[in-house]
């Protein structure tokens, strides 16, 4: 095979980061945003690396990496394992990667790679051994937001070097994107989980899970559920961009923890009770409009007493919080994604916003929701004029689209908003 070429899918947290790593429930969804690895066999013979070498391309970045396949091994030892049984990276190991990374001299503002590029070589080593390859990744994610671009890179690489080494075998006959069977996802899901260790430190494995089986999932302590909603459920997400580091903000609830253990373990609790809520109310049947709308009522609710415990763990930030009172002026419900401490927020788009803008108009459903957003029109009044009424009110809030007028508020705070399809496929692979 001339080419492995792999793509999967970042991802949101609807409830239940940090708490996860603890133990508690959370769901989380993929999103419509890839990180894209391609894999070729043999990489150039550099004058100074005459066995072969192993490059690393990062193309958003613009960087490249290189080892000469001699110095991986002299430096890592010869022996590596067999990639069916995924193996932890010991600190001896990480200590030895380490010293690698750093001779590639990474420019200061992009340190935070360093992780990422620690990952790669123990997956490429501990996978496909000490034979020449060259690897580039690009990203529609944004990096280090809480989108899950580490567990998406991750589960995207183990893959492609499960593929190159033969460790998971794929039907080619049909070309284009493939799927892989049940047990070669949980073979590079457990991997890119190694690989996720090194960026994260201690990650719970929701992200590299949801990475790499798609769809949305309830999860706690490696326990997947896969869930289905039963009407979509729509999300803006708001990227603060400002910068924070996922490892540093786990370990900063961990050490809140151990100083406040009762205390943190009530939250966590709670955090619990509201995913496994939430989860149930995604799943649950919505007979009729108004069922949509209290469903949507009870998410909301739901999502901001999560950033309310969010906040007790001390991972909110003031740029969420602008967020926050910024949607909320809409009456749009929002709450941190992932790591929080900046990153990524998202906002809860009512269903009613995308039926006005669809010109659907049920009498029942505009009655309980002009009782929800105050207008001066009366639940009694149910002759025609008075329907007509009501709904061109919403029209007119619409047409001249509060979606819109948020997201122009957001983006002039210096935000940036993206709208991604939630709930979609996993990991696929492509060979040329
Ligand atoms: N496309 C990529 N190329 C190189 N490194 C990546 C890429 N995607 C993720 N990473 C690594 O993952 C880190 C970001 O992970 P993290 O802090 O967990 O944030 P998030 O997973 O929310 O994006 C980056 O700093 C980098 O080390
Ligand atoms: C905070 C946490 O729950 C999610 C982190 O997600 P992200 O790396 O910020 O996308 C950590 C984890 O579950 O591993
Ligand atoms: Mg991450």
């Amino acid at each position: 095979m001339a080419e492995v070429r792999t793509r999967s899918p970042g991802k949101i947290i609807i409830s239940g980061e940090h708490a996860v790593v603890h133990g508690s429930t959370a769901v989380a969804a993929a999103v419509d945003l890839h990180t894209h690895v391609s894999i070729r066999p043999d990489s150039p013979r550099l004058p100074d690396h005459a066995d072969g070498s192993v490059c690393l391309e990062l193309k958003d970045m613009n960087l490249v990496f290189s080892w000469a396949l001699s110095q991986l091994r002299t430096s890592l030892g010869d022996s590596f394992t067999v990639s069916s049984s995924p193996v932890s990276c010991t600190d001896e190991r990480m200590k030895l990667i380490a010293a690698l990374v750093e001779e590639q001299s990474i420019p200061e503002a992009k340190m935070s790679l360093a992780s990422g590029i620690s990952a790669f070589l123990h997956l490429y080593t501990s996978i496909h051994g000490y034979k020449p390859g060259k690897v580039v990744v690009f990203s529609d994610l944004p990096l280090g937001s809480g989108m899950g671009s580490s567990a998406s890179y991750c589960v995207s690489l183990s893959a492609a070097l499960l593929a190159l080494s033969n460790a998971i075998m794929i039907d080619n006959s049909q070309g284009g994107w493939l799927k892989l069977c049940n047990d070669d996802l949980e073979l590079v899901n457990k991997w890119a989980f190694e690989g996720e260790k090194i960026i994260h430190g201690k990650p719970s494995g929701i992200d590299n899970t949801v990475s790499t089986f798609g769809s949305m999932i309830q999860f706690k302590l490696g326990e997947v559920t896969r869930i289905k909603s039963s009407s979509p459920l729509r999300m803006l997400i708001t990227n603060t961009k400002v910068g924070r580091n996922t490892k540093a903000l786990v370990a900063g609830v961990s050490e809140r923890t151990s100083r406040h253990q009762d205390a943190m373990a009530s939250v966590f609790s709670a955090v619990d009770s509201i995913s496994k809520e939430l989860s149930a109310i995604i799943q649950s049947a919505v007979p009729d409009d108004i069922s949509i709308t209290e469903r949507e009522e009870k998410i909301k609710e739901l999502m901001e007493m999560n950033q309310g415990l969010l906040q007790c763990m001390g991972v909110s930030h003031a740029s969420i919080e602008t967020v926050i009172r910024t949607t909320l002026k809409y009456k749009l419900a929002s709450k941190l994604t992932g790591a929080g401490g900046g990153g990524c927020v998202l906002t809860l788009l009512p269903t009613f916003y995308y039926m006005i803008v669809l010109g659907q108009s049920s009498k029942s459903f505009l009655y309980k929701n002009f009782d929800c957003y105050n207008t001066n029109l009366h639940k009694g009044d149910d002759d025609a004029k008075n329907l007509v009424q009501v709904f061109e009110y919403f029209h007119k809030a619409l047409s001249s689209s509060v979606l819109d007028k948020v997201i122009a508020e957001l983006e002039s705070c210096g935000f940036q908003c993206l709208r991604a399809e939630v709930g979609g496929e996993g990991l696929e692979i492509c060979f040329s």
